[in-house]
């Protein structure tokens, strides 16, 4: 049954805190795909606890490594179809859309009835092009999908439209070493999302496997795994919370050891981001260590956050928080990610007095009518970022109500505890 959290923070707001934060579930589920393509050759350290990820491996540990070689004749005939069920995980489905299609055998890909919402024909269709047998088991363009494998190799080009998700890319770029004719995509339109494209040729690149990016052509030929180990950094989206926890509250010292600087993952841009709202990120030897520095920076400039979606949320929450009336770019796909991020942040900022209108593609905050009451209640609309992003609220209003709290277990399983660790009351109703 699902629990609300009641979050609150008595006394003076100083947080002094050391979070070591779980391994990023994007790193790791893109790590567990390649260790599978592998045949377990590549081995992955660190994995994440996050539900996405748990559910994945669980997936994969119980699909095995057998028939995981494209090419032969080896389509089961049985009617009977092997179900494979992601729930909310859509980097699951997207990765095992292209890897169940390389697979010997006959699956049926589903999911949560919101992940039957979030388009997957541009994949699909891609690996059709392809050579792969899927076919919509209910509604044309969405998951679930009837896939027998292994694929019969037609061709190895394929366009592919680059700005719903950059997932699809990622998808078809880690089964093209196992085809036996390699791939070359051509990406049609602007490009979203692009660091998590940048992570999997990075992730692959670090197993041997080679590409060439010209244009909008990225190819990937034929090759084989190199033995090694792919050790996963924390997770940056995750360390966001943290960051908006230190710009709401009076003082933060907030140490995250472990994490990198220097990341595989885009959003480990918010340590810039964040010194809009006077937060300072400092190296240590453990990891990196964040401040508050008490200054905020007036900004007229439009934010883009098209390449770091994960991060819209938690900046878009801060923001008004703090009476910023600031624009945003780049906030086309939140539509299509684990609910309409859009009007679920336009509804439960409305709590709080803030409108967030859209006009030509640019999204402006109104918080001429900032107030905070006593107590807030907000619903999370089965989104784990919904959550976590406006928890942090309570170093601002007496208590803060969070719906189905459960929902951070998809990426940050402890996020109430961490909180706890830090000084946040926490209690469950
Ligand atoms: O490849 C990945 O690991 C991800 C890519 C992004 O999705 P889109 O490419 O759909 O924007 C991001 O929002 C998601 O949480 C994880
Ligand atoms: C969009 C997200 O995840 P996914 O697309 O993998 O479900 C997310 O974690 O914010």
């Amino acid at each position: 049954m699902s629990k609300n959290a009641l979050v609150s923070f008595k006394g003076t707001k100083n947080i002094n805190t050391e979070i070591q934060l779980t391994g990023s579930k994007s790193e790791c589920n893109r790590a567990l795909i390649i260790s599978a393509l592998s045949k377990k050759l590549v081995k992955v350290e660190n994995l994440s606890n996050a539900a996405d990820t748990v559910t994945l491996n669980g997936i994969l540990n119980k699909l095995g490594v057998e028939g995981n070689e494209p090419g032969g004749d080896s389509k089961l005939k049985t009617a009977n179809s092997e179900l494979v069920d992601v729930g909310p995980a859509g980097t699951a489905m997207r990765f095992l859309s292209a890897y169940l299609s390389a697979k010997n055998g006959n699956f049926l890909l589903t999911g949560t009835e919101r992940m039957k919402q979030r388009p997957i024909g541009i994949l699909a269709e891609a690996l059709k092009t392809i050579g792969a047998d899927i076919s919509y088991a209910e509604s044309e363009g969405f998951p679930p999908l009837n896939i027998v494998g292994p694929l019969d190799q037609k061709t190895a080009q394929v366009k592919i439209k680059g700005d719903i998700s950059s997932q699809y890319i990622s998808a078809l770029l880690m089964i093209a070493p196992i085809l036996p004719q390699g791939l070359t995509l051509e990406i049609e339109g602007e490009l979203t999302s692009k660091p998590y494209v940048d992570m999997t040729l990075d992730m692959l690149a670090e197993v041997g496997i080679k590409h060439t990016w010209n244009g909008n052509l990225i190819t990937i030929e034929p090759q084989v795994f190199k033995p090694g180990t792919l050790v996963v950094e924390p997770d940056w989206s995750a360390a966001s919370y943290w960051y908006s926890i230190a710009a709401l509250a009076d003082e933060a010292e907030i140490a995250l050891p472990a994490l990198k600087e220097k990341s595989l993952q885009g959003d480990s841009q918010i340590k810039n981001i964040m010194k809009i709202f006077g937060i300072a990120t400092t190296k240590t030897d453990k990891g990196i260590a964040i401040s508050n520095l008490g200054l905020t920076l007036d900004t007229k400039e439009v934010l883009d956050l098209k390449t770091c979606p994960d991060l819209a949320q938690t900046i878009v929450v801060i923001a008004a928080a703090l009476g910023k009336n600031m624009a945003f770019t780049g906030l086309e796909t939140l539509k299509i990610k684990e609910t309409d991020r859009i009007a679920a942040l336009q509804n439960e900022l409305a709590k709080i007095g803030v409108t967030l209108t859209e006009d030509n593609l640019v999204y402006t905050l109104n918080t001429d009518n900032l107030h905070f009451p006593d107590k807030v209640t907000f619903a999370t609309y089965e989104d784990h970022r919904m959550a976590m992003a406006f928890a942090p609220l309570a170093l601002l209003i007496n208590e803060v109500e969070i719906e189905e709290m459960q929902v951070v277990e998809k990426s940050y399983p402890f996020y109430w505890e961490d909180l706890k660790k830090a000084g946040f009351e926490i209690g469950i109703k």
